[in-house]
């Protein structure tokens, strides 16, 4: 079966900022996670992301800069010999009542829809609370890594089971070498 492995964006692959990510500039790879995404995909892993992207609707940044910044991504994995999969965005404010912005699980359906796998037991490392809280939703595995807004969201009443490693290369090694 295919070895899936969803992530969040900000705060898991590059810094987060509570002020956003509003440009290519400010997106800005964790140290190791380029690595790490490399790593698992060479390793046979697809590397799919689920993100809440709220800075569209409240007019921050259009898409076209949230598709530069997925470009950017995709060439340094590519750079370093990795590809990532799918990349699934939710543009929508918290208003609006869309089924696809964390912690509703709308875009994790999409992931597994689009590879035709279950979703139950597959891994979605996040930094919020929001993340896990998706993952839980549909049985799949929350893992949490205190990068971003880790450190905080850890502190919280977490899903049982969640999983927890320091950032997203502790989480490759955890997969790669298991
Ligand atoms: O962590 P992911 O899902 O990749 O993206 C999070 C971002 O969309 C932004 O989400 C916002 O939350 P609100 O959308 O304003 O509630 C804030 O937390 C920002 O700091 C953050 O940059
Ligand atoms: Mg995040
Ligand atoms: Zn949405």
């Amino acid at each position: 079966m295919l070895k899936l492995l969803i992530l969040d964006r900000d705060g898991v692959i590059n810094y987060d900022s509570d002020a956003y990510i509003k440009s290519v500039a400010e997106w800005i790879p964790l140290p190791g996670s380029i690595e790490a995404i490399a790593q698992l995909s060479k390793a046979g892993w697809t590397v799919a992301i689920a993100t809440n992207q709220s800075g569209i609707a409240r007019g921050y940044y259009d898409l076209a800069t949230l598709d530069a910044m997925h470009a950017r991504l995709r060439m340094l994995v590519a750079e370093q010999g990795g590809e990532v999969g799918l990349v699934v965005y939710c543009p929508h404010g918290p208003d609006e009542g869309c089924a696809c912005r964390k912690p509703k699980p709308g875009m994790l359906k999409t992931i597994a829809e689009h590879y035709k796998v279950p979703l139950a037991g597959i891994w979605f490392v996040g930094d919020s609370l929001g993340d896990l809280e998706a993952a839980k939703a549909v049985d799949s595995q929350p893992v949490l890594v205190k990068t971003g807004k880790g450190e905080k969201t850890q502190a919280k009443n977490l899903p049982v089971g969640t999983l927890i490693f320091d950032d997203l290369a502790a989480v490759a090694a955890e997969l790669i070498n298991n």
